[in-house]
């Protein structure tokens, strides 16, 4: 199989690389400086994470894994704070780097440890998840929780290069795969709409690793990302676009004490923020109704009901706001992502309405 090569551009240009038996391109995008690699991976990984200590072995590196916890549990201070102790052990100088192996939980813990680590070294991603793949590996978000809310600590800190081997994906628990293919229907949504087209023709195959489109997917998402973080790394504003769907999702997962899955949030965040399209006077309810449509014709939810007064009150500390004001990224339409500031909050509370229903 072909594999295909997405260039992410900015300050610190890198490579996103996706096809199968790709590890052969670690060493390269590693380099040559460095001596010492810690190999941070999910603990529930040890076979996807041994072939990646073992290419990395063969080109002469001092290789040392440093297991995390699996998913969410990965991304607390303490996990953090373990691995400096382990990069101090190791004596990791600023030309050494990280690899981080495993889903978007690792690669966000594994490039935070990288952005922190001496101020800053390399870090190399290997996502082994659909959403790593698509989104949480590319464009240099890294962070962690804290219980007061989603990834409220971390750095915007670039990987030196990705590797998606879609080989992976194929032992992903399924409902794991379900919560990626969130985010590559937000890509369709806000910029691609051929990703909801190729969904809607067949959401049996999307929904399968070894589907017919699975690599045209995560390609068309990787590439919407790419284009969005090469003009914009530090959200100045394009790059919120990738928010949609977030600000309400990020609640409902601290709501649940992060043990909600991420895509699975941001399925029911993005019907709310076109709910609030829609309310707003913005959005035609047909598009509404697609997007309805689509998430659950690949098995993800659509509502949720819980006490709306808290979940309001953990979406003020989101991001996009500003001092007081709370922003949303809606949608004027299909691939038209646009902002609503400060909406009234009979309109947030009629919007909550219809996906709590
Ligand atoms: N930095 C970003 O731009 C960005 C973007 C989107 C999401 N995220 C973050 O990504 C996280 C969600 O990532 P996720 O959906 O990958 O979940 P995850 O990292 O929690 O992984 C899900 C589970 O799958 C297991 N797993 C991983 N790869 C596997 C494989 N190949 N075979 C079998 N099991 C495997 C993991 O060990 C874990 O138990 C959230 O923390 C979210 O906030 C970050
Ligand atoms: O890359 C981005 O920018 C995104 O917003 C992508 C999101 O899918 C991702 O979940 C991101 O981690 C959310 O960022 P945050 O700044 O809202 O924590
Ligand atoms: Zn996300």
């Amino acid at each position: 199989m072909t594999r295909a090569r997405v260039h992410v551009g900015g300050a610190d240009p890198y490579d996103v690389v996706i096809g199968t038996g790709v590890l052969g391109e670690l060493p390269a995008m590693i380099g040559d400086r460095a001596r010492t690699v810690a190999v941070v991976h999910a603990e529930g990984l040890p076979e996807i994470a041994r072939p990646v200590c073992g290419a990395l072995e063969q080109a002469g590196y001092a290789v040392h894994a440093l297991p995390v916890p699996d998913g969410e549990a990965a991304k607390e201070v303490g996990v953090l704070a373990g691995l400096w102790s382990s990069f101090a052990r190791l004596g990791m100088t600023r030309t050494d780097v990280v690899v981080g192996v495993g889903g978007g939980a690792t690669t966000d813990l594994a490039g935070f440890a990288a952005a922190s680590w001496l101020r800053g070294v390399r870090a190399v991603l290997v996502p082994t998840t659909l959403l790593g793949m698509v989104d949480a590996a590319v464009g240099g978000k890294t962070g962690i929780n804290v219980p007061e809310g989603k990834n409220l600590v971390g750095a915007f800190h670039p990987p030196a290069g990705v590797l998606c081997d879609l080989a992976t994906l194929v032992t992903m628990p399924r409902e794991d795969y379900i919560s990626g293919l969130a985010e590559i229907i937000k890509a369709g949504f806000i910029a691609d709409p051929e990703i909801l087209a190729l969904v809607e023709a067949d959401p049996k195959g999307a929904a399968a690793p070894d589907g017919p489109h699975t690599r045209e997917l995560v390609e068309r998402a990787v590439r919407v990302k790419a284009g969005v973080v090469s003009a914009d790394l530090r959200e100045g504003g394009l790059r919120e676009i990738l928010n949609y769907g977030h600000t309400l999702a990020h609640a409902i997962e601290k709501n649940e004490d992060y043990r909600f899955r991420h895509g699975h949030a941001v399925a029911i965040g993005m019907v709310f923020a076109a709910e609030l399209s829609r309310l707003a006077g913005r959005l035609p309810a047909d598009v509404v109704r697609r997007h309805r449509d689509v998430l659950e014709s690949v098995g993800l939810p659509v509502s949720y009901a819980a006490d709306w007064p808290g979940l309001r009150a953990t979406m003020t500390i989101d991001k996009k706001s500003r001092g007081a004001t709370l922003r949303f990224v809606v949608l004027d339409g299909i691939a038209e992502p646009g902002r609503l500031e400060g909406p009234d909050e009979d309109l947030l509370a009629a919007a909550y309405r219809e996906i709590a229903r």
